[in-house]
């Protein structure tokens, strides 16, 4: 599966901490994160990232379009509720293209701990049905 990482500034700490705690799950799949937050979870986990740009200068949008393209299959993106980001607009746009295309989308520490369980268990194998049927352009 391909899995997006993201975490806005205050909330760096909990995902660094979380992607700590569930490595060996994490390394059975593809990840992908916004610049800054891929950078903390290489130097605290040693697992291959392929990094996007900073979410203010785009990564939210990059990894929108892999959405879009069917290559994104689940995404723990920790947002902070309590500070305004210059980039809102970006980061609703990624949510709703989570919700248009039914991709299992964890903002906070409660849900991730459900999805990334699920993840392990093979609750997200339907997303490989959708892989097969050809109607992405990768893996
Ligand atoms: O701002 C972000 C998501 O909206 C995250 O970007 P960074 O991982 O580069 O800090």
């Amino acid at each position: 599966m391909n899995i997006a990482l993201i975490a806005h500034d205050n909330k760096k700490n909990d995902l660094v901490q979380f992607a700590t705690a569930y490595q060996t799950i994490f390394s059975k799949h593809t990840l992908f994160a916004t610049g800054t937050t891929g950078m903390r979870i290489q130097e605290a986990t040693g697992l291959p990232i392929t990094r996007f740009q900073s979410g203010p200068l785009g990564g939210d949008q990059e990894i929108g379009a892999m959405i879009a393209k069917n290559n994104m299959d689940a995404i723990f993106f920790f947002r902070d509720p309590l500070t305004a980001q210059p980039h809102e607009p970006d980061v609703t746009a990624l949510v709703r293209l989570c919700d248009v295309y039914s991709i299992p989308l964890a903002t906070n520490m409660g849900t991730a701990e459900l999805l990334i369980r699920g993840l392990d268990e093979g609750f997200l194998e339907w997303r490989n049905i959708l892989h097969k049927n050809g109607k992405s352009d990768e893996r």
